[in-house]
């Protein structure tokens, strides 16, 4: 079994290219099947959710080819509209197949969406979408089937707030009869870029990134090339390692704008953020004071983010309130941080941290990806070596995250856990 080691470390110095977005090129690389030419994107990540969907791809007939930093998509030949359940399962964002593909083909069946399994992830404003738009929705133990005679536009009013039923709605909507007006629709660079993208194919989508989007449906949509916008996520936890003992880390490639909420509580807590073109550079002073982070959609504070920072608050004298509104019991890397020494307990839907203590070593095991990284930071703040399993959750969300921690100075590494340290390894959970 691999493990990543991370050992305590000096400040972390350097610069960080940021890769595309992960939540953006899932939505992206579903998107594409609705197209009726070739279409190329660039800047996709060479992640773990991105091969579960080269997988989805050879299976359904849409070629897929890496060409340098590209990705080449053919949907002219997709035969079918059946996704493997196993495969569905395995990645939270196979949701975005459902969408495309009854918008182009009129019937999809499709396994549960897995993903971060952090708490009960409901995806029953998408059934809801689909529906208004005149499809009949089938559940079955593990899959649904999704089918419509013809898909007409519809005014759909989301009960909460919710980005990934948001782009499904746009992806169904595009291809519809008619226009589709979206309520309460979520704010993310995601939805954006995922409108963006369609709009290029020649979609007709107005107002995505404010509450209400507009849909006028067409019948086909071209080929046309793309670049998924950069990951705020990975940046946000970059920016953050900066703060750890007082460094300075800059992230490349990045829309400054996605991180405002991150950035003002960097600087709510002591940072100094500067931001640039494509670039923001922030520097710790090690000393951090202390916060109330309340997670939310966005322009909120991204949830996605609100583990690594729980993380930065362990090192910020005095204490510290996390609350998380999206996923109010996303906490599941508290009882990991707890083993490192962290004074942090879960009250209500909360976690009250006293920073400060000192923070030791041990071994700790990543649940999902932002869980991962919340451990590699308090890892690296933490006397001696600390043992983090689960690897394969961080490989969902990053290309190669023990270089990229390694290019700010970070000492972290793969390992291969020997037979000594199985038996040396404590029952991980709780
Ligand atoms: C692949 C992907 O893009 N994942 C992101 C996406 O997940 P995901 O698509 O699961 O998250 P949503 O934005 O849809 O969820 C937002 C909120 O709406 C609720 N909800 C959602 C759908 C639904 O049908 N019913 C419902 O009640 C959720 O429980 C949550 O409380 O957005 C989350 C919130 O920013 C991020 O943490 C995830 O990284
Ligand atoms: C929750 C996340 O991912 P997913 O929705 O793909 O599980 C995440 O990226 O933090």
């Amino acid at each position: 079994m691999r493990y990543i080691e991370a050992s305590s470390t000096g400040p972390l110095r350097g610069t960080v290219h940021i890769p595309g977005a992960k939540n953006s090129s899932l939505a992206l690389l579903a998107a594409a099947c609705l197209a009726d030419d070739i279409v190329s994107l660039e800047g996709i990540p060479r992640i773990e959710d991105v091969r579960i969907v080269e997988g989805i791809g050879r299976d359904i007939g849409m070629e897929l080819r890496r060409e340098d930093e590209r990705i080449v998509i053919d949907p002219r030949f997709i035969h079918s509209a059946a996704i493997d359940p196993g495969k569905a399962s395995s990645y939270r964002a196979s949701y975005y197949f459902a969408g495309a593909l009854l918008a182009k083909f009129g019937s999809v069946t499709i396994g549960f969406p897995g993903g971060d399994d952090f708490v009960a992830r409901p995806i029953d404003q998408h059934i809801k979408a689909f529906r208004a738009l005149g499809a009949e929705v089938r559940l079955a133990s593990d899959h649904y089937v999704v089918e419509a005679a013809e898909l007409k536009g519809a005014d759909i009013y989301f009960d909460t707030v919710t980005s990934g039923a948001t782009i499904n709605a746009m992806l169904a909507a595009s291809r519809a009869r008619g226009r589709t007006r979206l309520r309460n629709a979520a704010l993310d660079p995601e939805v954006v870029d995922t409108a963006h993208f369609l709009n290029r194919l020649g979609a007709r989508i107005y107002g995505a990134g404010t509450e209400c989007i507009r849909i006028e449906g067409v019948p086909y949509l071209n080929g046309g090339s793309h670049t998924v916008i950069p990951d705020r996520l990975i940046a946000g936890a970059f920016l953050m390692a900066a703060g750890l003992r007082g460094g300075q880390v800059t992230v490349q490639n990045i829309i400054p704008e996605h991180l405002g909420s991150c950035l003002a509580k960097l600087e709510e807590i002591g940072m100094h953020v500067e931001c640039g073109d494509g670039r923001i550079t922030a520097s710790g002073t090690g000393m951090l004071k202390a916060t109330r982070v309340r997670a939310g959609m966005y322009p909120g504070f991204a949830t996605d983010l609100q583990q690594p920072m729980t993380s930065l608050l362990l090192l910020a004298g005095g204490k510290s309130i996390v609350t998380d509104r999206v996923f109010p019991k996303r906490f599941a890397h508290v009882p990991q941080l707890r083993r490192l020494g962290a004074d942090i307990e879960i009250r209500r839907e909360s976690a009250f941290i006293r920073g400060g203590l000192p923070l030791k070593g041990d071994w700790v095991h990543a649940t999902d990806v932002r869980a991962g990284t919340s451990l590699l930071l308090a890892g690296l703040a933490a006397e001696g070596r600390t043992r983090i399993t689960g690897v394969e959750h961080l490989e969902r969300g990053y290309e190669d995250v023990v270089a990229s921690f390694r290019a700010i100075g970070a000492q972290v590494a793969m390992r291969e856990m020997d037979e000594r340290e199985l038996g040396e390894r404590l029952p991980l959970q709780g």
